[in-house]
């Protein structure tokens, strides 16, 4: 590559830590690379995402890679629009890390030990539908911000527990704060949480290749796909009360020869009786090469289920 490529990132320190961990990693290509911060609405506004739109943080970004003023993206792939963005390819999904939620409690609580009324502050529907439905008896507070800011509403005794992905502490060094990695069953993480999504112009096929063959994962990139495609066959965007978890599992195909497959999880909530929530859970198994149709044949399941009147909004 005869030319520095500019990678455009967000401020938050999550942003930066996992652009600085792609920049590394196209570096050791022997590439130069220089780190561009852009400032989008969305870091600006304190007003809960559903009502600044969904794209906030990515919409700034794209904009400035269409107008040349950066080379390649390195978005949190939950926050990206189901929809396509013309002129810009995914040029690479990076090895994912841990996709699980992480609950943040006051004196190493697990969410089994936190008493009724407990205040536990999350902006996100899909983790508020998922505590309310265990039945705890929890108080659910909308909150957002970055992590450091969600953090220390525990720290200072505001509320008693929080929940965050647990990939975006590892990013910045602070799985140590974490009391419960919680398990999918009690709460399926959002699709594609955990991983990267590497973005540059259509255009660009040398940086894209470079991409490509530094950077991207196949098992990462199959298992967000059927997440992806479940939650854009559900009509629903990344603040949608949604879940969903792809696992790359390894099952004998019909001569007895050990293949991979696609493993798929789903979970939406929908208004239950007198105003509770009640969460619709399906699950299904297909080939590695079939992970667009799984998440469809899952959603379509979901939507016999009655997963067409999904909860709006935050879920409070
Ligand atoms: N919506 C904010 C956001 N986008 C990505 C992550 C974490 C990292 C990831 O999931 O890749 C977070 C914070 C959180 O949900 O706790």
């Amino acid at each position: 590559m005869d030319r520095v490529i500019r990678i455009g990132t967000r401020g938050s320190k999550l942003a930066v830590a996992q652009t600085e961990t792609v920049a590394d990693k196209i570096r050791a290509t022997g590439a130069e690379v220089e780190i561009v911060t852009v400032t989008t609405p969305g870091d600006v506004s304190s007003k809960p995402i559903p009502q600044i739109g969904v794209g906030v943080f990515t919409s700034a970004l794209r904009e400035a890679l269409l107008r040349k003023e950066i080379d390649v993206i390195v978005h949190s792939y939950k926050d990206l629009p189901t929809a396509p963005a013309a002129g810009i390819v995914l040029a690479a999904v990076p090895p994912r890390e841990d996709p699980r939620d992480a609950l943040i409690a006051r004196d190493g609580l697990t969410l089994g030990e936190l008493p009724p009324g407990s205040k536990v502050g999350t902006g996100a529907p899909r983790r508020t539908s998922q505590l309310l439905a265990l039945g705890l008896g929890l108080e659910i507070v909308p909150i957002r911000g970055n992590i450091d800011t969600r953090m220390r509403k525990v720290t200072d005794g505001e509320l008693d527990a929080v929940v965050l992905a647990r990939a975006g502490l590892a990013r910045i060094g602070l799985v140590g704060a974490i009391t419960e990695t919680l398990d999918p069953i009690q709460m399926l993480p959002a699709p594609a949480q955990g991983a990267l999504a590497v973005e540059c112009r259509a255009e660009d096929v040398d940086v894209e290749h470079l991409l490509a063959s530094s950077l991207d994962d196949e098992g990462t990139r199959a298992a967000v796909t059927a997440e992806r495609s479940l939650l854009a066959a559900l009509e629903a965007g990344c603040s949608a009360p949604v879940g969903a978890l792809a696992e790359i599992v390894e099952d004998l195909d019909s001569e007895g020869a050990v293949v991979e497959r696609i493993s798929l999880r789903g979970t939406a909530a929908v208004e239950g009786e007198n105003g509770a929530v009640d969460m619709l859970r399906a699950s299904a198994l297909a080939d590695f090469a079939e992970a667009e149709q799984l998440g469809r044949t899952l959603a379509a399941e979901l939507l016999d289920l009655g997963a067409g009147a999904l909860l709006s909004g935050p879920a409070q």
